[in-house]
């Protein structure tokens, strides 16, 4: 379990992190989502004692991380993937590691084994891919077999078969009733991933929850309906607080209802109904719209095509 209260990074003047509370529970994968510059990295070294807050206290099962003993067992983290001294081979790095922590050797051969390392473990870690690096910090990162893990971007580079094996090991990893939180900018994988969200912009918690609950939150789920009798079926549903767009002939999206009550109300009148189907935004859509005022680095292609085309 991660516990934030009021956690706060100042530079100078710029404040990458204000005045954030959140709680990362065990047992479950936490994406944390946020726009360039919105404070993911910076939450993160906090959370592991590689910055110090400006003000706040973040714990980590209990405790700061640097008060545990063996920060290791505890915290496996992975923030910056090309890390790594680069004329060492991937083993003698990981073992270095297990050494100064007083981890058992054979731990080492176990992670290469573990994130498909052991072909190239004999190899200069200077030569990796970036795909090649991450699957090594993520191997560094569970070195402790720690109760908690913290990975930023870690599908960053990995090819689709590596992206896939990061989502099992972590669904895994918070099966067994570990904490997992998490940082990507690839939002289908992260539905995919994640049972929780925080989202983050301008340093401030934008969202927070259960990955449906956040995406419904913002854009609503709607319903789908279709029935031969549409028109007498809208006029019974027709309530304040409940939005009906026709999308094409014989078919309606309601807003505002669930596919229970449409269907009980249907029922009630003998209307017969060709299709119900509950349907949500996807999480990028939903991102788009909750962090569309917290997009510090917009991009400006659309109007540099323009000035481009009137030259
Ligand atoms: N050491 C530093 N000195 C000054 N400003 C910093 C420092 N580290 C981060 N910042 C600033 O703090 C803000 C948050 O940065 P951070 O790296 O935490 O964002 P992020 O959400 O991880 O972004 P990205 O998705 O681009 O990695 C940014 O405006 C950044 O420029």
């Amino acid at each position: 379990m991660i516990e934030a209260l009021g956690l706060t990074k100042r530079y100078g003047e710029k404040t990458a992190v204000d005045d954030v509370s959140f709680t990362i529970p065990p047992g479950s994968v936490t994406g944390f989502l946020g726009p360039n510059g919105a404070g993911k990295s910076t939450t993160m070294r906090m959370v592991v004692g590689l910055d110090r807050p400006s003000a706040g206290t973040v714990t980590v099962n209990g405790k700061p991380y640097a008060h545990h003993r063996s920060p290791l067992r505890e915290v496996g983290v992975l923030l910056d993937a090309k890390a790594f001294h680069s004329g060492r081979t991937a083993r003698s790095h990981l073992r270095t590691m297990a050494a100064t922590h007083h981890l058992p050797r054979r731990r080492v051969d176990e992670v290469i084994e573990m994130t498909g390392l052991a072909g190239v473990a004999g190899k200069r870690v200077g030569g990796f891919s970036l795909g090649m690096g991450q699957r090594l910090g993520i191997a560094a990162a569970m070195l402790g077999d720690p109760r908690t893990l913290i990975l930023d971007e870690p599908v960053n580079g990995l090819d689709p078969e590596g992206v896939q094996w990061v989502r099992h090991l972590v669904r895994e990893l918070a099966n067994e009733g570990r904490t997992v939180f998490l940082s990507s900018h690839l939002m289908s994988e992260m539905a995919l991933t994640a049972d929780q969200l925080l989202v983050i912009g301008r340093g401030r918690i934008i969202a927070a929850g259960p990955v449906m609950e956040v995406i419904e939150s913002v854009t609503g789920s709607t319903v789908r309906v279709r029935s031969p009798r549409l028109s007498e079926l809208a006029g019974l549903l027709r309530a304040d607080g409940v939005v009906l767009t026709a999308t094409e002939a014989g078919r309606l999206e309601v807003q505002g209802l669930s596919a229970e009550q449409i269907g009980e109300a249907a029922g009630a009148h003998g209307i017969v109904l060709h299709e119900l189907s509950p349907r949500s935004a996807s999480l990028e859509d939903a991102y788009m719209r909750l962090t569309q005022d917290a997009v510090e680095y917009h991009s400006d292609t659309p109007h540099t095509t323009q000035r481009a085309g009137t030259r």
